[in-house]
């Protein structure tokens, strides 16, 4: 290897890992958190989009394959792209374009998925969190509830 290959493997910068994540609320406020196999920290449904998908295409095909659930037609509001650290891959960041969704269908944990909960946004507790759950999402819905309580 040349040393200005070297330094260009050592120099490259590392882009963000681009995924589509669903905010699901039940009518208690909880969110549906999964945790996929082998790993420890609960995070979002979603994933990376596949080739020509957009973003609501990848959710609606990220859930099924996920929680075995339908996103209802029309229900998808985006919240807007966020970054925070990846969760399975230290040192690299993960870019979400972040929708709250309503689903339809039974919710049930799917091959990829080995646990779901639905936690209280306000108490999280000890819960092991991605952090783009914890420091983004938790705060867009606490935030989100605090305003229309005081409404
Ligand atoms: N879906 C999702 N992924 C997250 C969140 N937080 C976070 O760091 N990630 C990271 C974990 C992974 O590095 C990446 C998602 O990759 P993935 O492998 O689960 O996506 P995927 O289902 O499309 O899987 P694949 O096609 O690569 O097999 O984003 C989150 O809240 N939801």
């Amino acid at each position: 290897m040349r040393a200005s290959d070297a330094s260009a493997a050592v120099e490259a910068p590392r882009l963000p890992i681009e995924v589509v994540a669903a905010l699901i609320r039940n009518v208690q406020g909880q969110i549906l958190l999964v945790r996929k196999r082998g790993t420890t920290a609960f995070m979002q449904p979603g994933g990376k989009r596949e080739p020509g998908e957009d973003d609501l295409g990848a959710l609606a095909r990220e859930l099924h394959e996920e929680i075995g659930c339908r996103m209802v037609p029309g229900s998808a509001v985006a919240h807007g792209i966020f970054d925070a650290p990846a969760a399975h891959e230290p040192g690299r960041t993960v870019r979400a374009a972040i929708y709250s969704i309503h689903v339809t269908g039974d919710i049930a944990c799917q091959a990829e998925i080995a646990e779901l909960i639905w936690l209280d946004p306000a108490a999280p507790g000890d819960t092991p969190l991605a952090a783009l759950t914890r420091d983004v999402v938790l705060p867009l819905v606490v935030e989100a509830t605090g305003n229309a309580q005081a409404r």
